[in-house]
């Protein structure tokens, strides 16, 4: 047989034209052999980690499905591609095996209103943040993202003064001036015949509140025509990311390292508000000359403190708008418990006269009740103690969980929950009961909002004047626009943000 031959002038070994082709083959196989073995590897490795998570891991006996016992690419799928869906897999998990659940391989969720307490204690029991979570927040040198106990604890008494009740009511002629701007805007509005968005303008409002009252100085977005606020951009386009900021932490200082130039590429509003709490914590810093402080955690620190005072407490009117405008009989009632104690400048009525109103309280709670602060479960790691739930006893270290939205909706709680009623408030103080025990907008325990008096304060002054003043008849919104659909820290509608618009029917005095 004849077959194909070399011609004789090459050496058949060394000098053959098709060796390097032969090697390369023999390369490549070599390559894949490799791979194979590493996937193998990478494959095996994963299946003895899941194996251990359902059988050997101290969670393995707690209630709950196999698969997310077994890996967290389930809450992935359902936070970071579906996007902010997995709470209502965990409400589905919660039907399905009773009150307490294994979320994911590492954390327990319970839905139970009675137990919050021992999740979210105050005083000595000691609670830490879950480090795989606190990214969520984008900042990971402030309060909000601090790990450990006593580190928060030094922290927190550092701002504290500076939220207390008392500091608050002496921030009452701030809220005032920046309140009597909106009034302006609103009967502005009536005369023109404009659409408001009422939730940028709230957002406008609580912004430049929260902004003078830290930095001595505001945006004046209460001026601008459209409310334009560049804390609520920065805000919405860093919601977009925080479920892949979870998974994927290196994100938020990678982002961080970049130029401004390039940050403001592709996300705009977050670096025009980075550059404005940089410059005011510049000037603060030169001001008070504290050389040990670091920029970088001042910037932070101003970033939480300026979009936890300006997106939660917008929201939570928005809520109030939309409800006081959809069922008028609401502001009606308001209106006659008002009457008495507001004259022309209602907004000048002191707090505390306020606060002892029964039927205004109930739409304050109301509304915090129904706009959920942060939709997000917060877990919470007890690092020395072990909490015990039933017949679980839940191993130290362990992140445990619950979320305002199971809270704030509980209907042993607060029967027909979806409805609107200051009414259940006045009833239950008249009881004696202590409702606000179960409704979590502001957190609870030694990690709860730390500007919650002047949450309060805002909801309180701008409810009554807004409702004294004005009546508003809602445009192009229905209670979808207020209703939760994804959770991307703070609640979502199936449209995207909250939003809340009206136009102002009526002009009262
Ligand atoms: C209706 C108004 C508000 C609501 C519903 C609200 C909600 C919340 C919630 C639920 C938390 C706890 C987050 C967690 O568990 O990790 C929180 C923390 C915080 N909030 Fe608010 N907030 C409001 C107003 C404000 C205001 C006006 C400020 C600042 C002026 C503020 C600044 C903060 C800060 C700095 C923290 C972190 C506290 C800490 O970690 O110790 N919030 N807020």
């Amino acid at each position: 047989m004849v077959g194909f031959q070399f011609p004789t002038y090459f050496n058949s070994d060394s000098q053959h034209p098709l060796l390097p082709y032969r090697l390369l083959i023999q390369n490549s196989d070599m390559e894949s052999l490799r791979l194979w073995i590493l996937l193998s590897l990478i494959v095996a490795s994963l299946f003895t980690r899941s194996i251990y998570r359902l059988y050997f891991h101290p969670l393995s006996k707690f209630p709950g499905p196999k698969l997310t016992a077994a890996t967290h690419l389930h809450e992935f799928y359902h936070d970071v591609v579906r996007n902010g869906m997995f709470l209502w897999e965990i409400q589905k998990m919660h039907e399905k095996y009773g009150p307490i659940v294994r979320i994911n391989p590492r954390e327990i969720h319970i839905k139970d209103p009675y137990y919050h307490e021992q999740i979210y204690p105050s005083g000595g029991r000691k609670r830490e943040k879950d480090p795989n979570f606190v990214p969520l927040f984008a900042a990971p040198l402030s309060i909000i993202s601090t790990i450990d106990h006593e580190h928060h604890h030094f922290r927190r008494g550092i701002l504290s003064g500076f939220f207390s009740k008392k500091s608050v009511v002496s921030m009452t002629p701030l809220i005032q001036e920046k309140l009597s701007i909106l009034m302006e805007r609103f009967e502005q509005a009536y005369q023109d015949s404009a659409v408001v968005d009422l939730t940028a303008a709230f957002c406008a409002l609580t912004g430049d509140i929260v902004t003078h009252y830290t930095y001595g100085q505001s945006s004046d977005s209460l001026r601008d025509k459209d409310f334009k606020n560049n804390i609520r951009g920065g805000i919405l386009e860093l919601e977009s990311a925080n479920h892949l900021n979870r998974f994927v932490p290196s994100l938020i200082p990678f982002i961080q390292l970049m130029p401004s130039w390039l940050v403001a590429r592709f996300k705009p509003a977050t670096a025009a508000i980075l550059g404005e709490v940089t410059e005011h914590s510049q000037n603060a810093l030169e001001e008070s000359s504290q050389e040990d402080c670091i920029n970088g955690k001042q910037t932070l620190e101003g970033m939480i403190l300026l979009s936890g005072g300006t997106e939660s407490p917008a929201n939570a009117l928005s809520v109030a708008a939309f409800h006081l405008s959809n069922d008028k009989s609401i502001a009606t009632k308001l209106r006659t418990e008002l009457n008495p104690v507001m004259g022309m400048e209602a907004h000048l009525v002191p707090l505390a006269k306020l606060e002892q109103l029964p039927y205004l309280t109930g739409v304050v709670n109301e509304a915090l009740r129904l706009s959920f602060g942060l939709i997000s479960r917060p877990p919470r790691v007890a690092p020395d103690e072990s909490l015990v739930y039933q017949k679980y006893a839940i191993p130290p270290g362990t992140p445990v969980s619950t979320s305002s939205y199971f809270m704030n909706m509980d209907p042993t709680i607060f029967t027909d929950p979806e409805l609107f009623s200051p009414e259940r408030w006045v009833l239950a103080s008249e009881r004696g009961e202590n409702l606000t025990r179960f409704m979590s907008a502001f957190g609870k325990g030694s990690r709860a909002c730390i500007g919650l008096n002047s949450g309060y304060a805002e909801l309180y002054f701008t409810i009554a004047a807004m409702t004294h003043h004005f009546e508003f008849d809602l445009y192009e919104t229905t209670q979808e626009d207020i209703r939760p659909f994804r959770d991307r820290g703070l609640p979502f509608s199936k449209n995207g943000h909250w939003r809340v618009k009206a136009k102002v029917s009526r002009l009262i005095k």
